[in-house]
């Protein structure tokens, strides 16, 4: 195999928040003119930066994006994802404590969603997440 297989690829650990509502909603952002799939909807989060645990990576995101100082961060689940452009380690953690108001600060859409979602379309990193959802909500 050759050193530009996409499974030989180090992945790039981002940390992504979904985050609750007290109606059990989540929450689902664009992503901003100018990114890698531009437009499609995601979980709010970002690279980790050197030296940074995947809570801290999480809170400074969503201040620099969104606005928000989140409370405390419950890791869920690990999935690794191959795009063309890179292969990321996506570390999603649940969040239902926050602070500050939602301010889209690089100019994406927020929509608070419920199964199945209505915004489209969803980034393809996104949708197992929307599978684990729909799992948990029925009960597996
Ligand atoms: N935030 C987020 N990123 C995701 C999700 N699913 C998924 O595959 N990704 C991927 O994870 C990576 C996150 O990178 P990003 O570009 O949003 O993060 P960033 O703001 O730190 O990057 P940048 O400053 O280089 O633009 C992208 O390759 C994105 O496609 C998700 O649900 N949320």
């Amino acid at each position: 195999m050759s050193a530009t297989e996409a499974t030989d690829r180090v992945p790039v650990d981002v940390a992504v928040g979904v985050l609750f509502d007290a109606q059990g909603r989540f929450l689902l952002c664009s992503r901003p003119e100018g990114k890698v799939y531009a437009g499609h909807w995601e979980f709010p989060g970002g690279k980790l930066e050197a030296g940074e645990t995947v809570e801290q990576a999480l809170r400074r995101e969503l201040i620099e994006e969104i606005g928000i100082t989140i409370g405390p961060a419950q890791p869920w689940r690990v999935h690794v994802m191959d795009y063309p452009h890179a292969r990321v380690r996506l570390h999603f953690c649940k969040v239902r404590a926050w602070t500050g108001g939602f301010e889209m600060r690089e100019g994406q859409q927020m929509a608070w969603s419920r199964l199945p979602v209505e915004v489209a379309p969803v980034l393809p990193g996104t949708l197992p997440v929307l599978d684990w959802l729909a799992e948990e909500a029925a009960g597996d």
